[in-house]
């Protein structure tokens, strides 16, 4: 895990702890980096980027790669916010690796939806003001990652052929979003836009997407990073515990729930996605997927 100023210059967080922010120090990022984290040495906002081509989707790994950069950042004192990002163009975060629900090995797959659940506990919790910079596409558990930010900025669709898009597709593919982050777009967008969202599976255009309250901002494509980072600015500077009290009033009780009901909603999942029928969908999707290529 490292740690990188600004100017690209690397620290490793362990180096930034002992030495506070401001120090800068070398070394260099390697490619198998599924997440690069960042912080700014003068505003001491951090910054989680995923790096996982070709889409950044959630395997396993990935998915405890973010869990444990939430927790380097959340473990410095100094740290109030954080920038969720993407290195690749086009694409904040695809959902769900569809690989790991393909004939999957149970003990893998188990650990699997737990490592996704812990996002939600560790994102969607955070004591982090957390900003979603999403500069591409955000299906489904893409969508879930920038729900559990506070806020969302979106590059704009505006002269874009291909817009980027974000939502919850799941229905489109024929399997349902967890209750618990049917939640999350309930309380998000409210209930009939949700309902409509998530009946339908629709994927939203940014304007249509800030229309209904799903993100909070549209911005070019080469501001979605720097306008994310200076809205952390904005949100390290509200009182730390006032502001995590407002926001535990709206998201406890659902935290509270998922962690009373984790292991039900685990092995339900995980029956879901083993029966022969999910895996005939899972299958038609992954070759629709690569079809789509050639
Ligand atoms: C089917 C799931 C079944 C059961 C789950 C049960 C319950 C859980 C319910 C809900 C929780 C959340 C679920 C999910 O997140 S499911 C995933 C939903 N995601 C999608 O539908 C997005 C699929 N991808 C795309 O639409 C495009 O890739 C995207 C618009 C993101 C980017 O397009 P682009 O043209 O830039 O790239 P591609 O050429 O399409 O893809 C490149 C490469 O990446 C592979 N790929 C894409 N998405 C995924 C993925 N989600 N998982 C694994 N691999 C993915 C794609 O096949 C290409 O591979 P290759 O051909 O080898 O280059």
């Amino acid at each position: 895990m490292l740690v990188a100023t600004l100017s690209k210059r690397l620290l490793r967080v362990g180096q930034a702890k002992r030495c506070g922010l401001s120090l800068r120090s070398f070394s260099d990022a390697k490619d198998k980096d599924l997440v690069l984290t960042s912080i700014d040495g003068d505003t001491g906002v951090a910054t989680i980027t995923m790096n996982q081509a070709p889409v950044n989707s959630l395997s396993l790994e990935m998915c405890q790669a973010i869990t444990t950069a939430i927790k380097e950042v959340e473990s410095q004192p100094e740290i109030q916010s954080l920038v969720l990002a993407s290195s690749l163009p086009g694409v904040f975060c695809a959902g769900l690796d569809i690989t790991e629900l393909h004939k999957p090995d149970e003990k893998r797959l188990t650990d699997f939806w737990h490592s996704f659940q812990q996002i939600y506990f560790d994102l969607y919790g955070s004591r982090l003001a957390t900003i979603a910079a999403i500069a591409g596409h955000a299906p489904a558990a893409g969508c879930m990652l920038a729900l559990s930010c506070d806020y969302r900025i979106m590059v704009s669709g505006a002269g874009s052929k291909k817009p980027s898009t974000i939502g919850l597709n799941e229905t489109k593919l024929g399997i349902v979003a967890p209750s618990w982050l049917g939640y999350q777009y309930i309380d998000t967008i409210g209930q009939r836009q949700a309902e409509l969202g998530l009946s339908l599976g629709l994927l939203h255009q940014p304007e249509q997407a800030l229309a209904i309250g799903l993100v909070d901002e549209l911005v070019p494509r080469e501001e979605v990073l720097s306008r994310a980072q200076a809205e952390a600015v904005k949100w390290g500077k509200i009182p730390a515990k006032a502001r995590l009290a407002s926001k535990m009033l709206a998201r406890k009780a659902r935290l509270d729930h998922l962690a009373a009901t984790r292991k039900e909603d685990n092995d339900f999942f995980r029956s879901f996605v083993t029966n022969e029928t999910a895996q005939k969908i899972i299958d038609g999707y992954l070759q629709s997927l690569s079809k789509k290529k050639s």
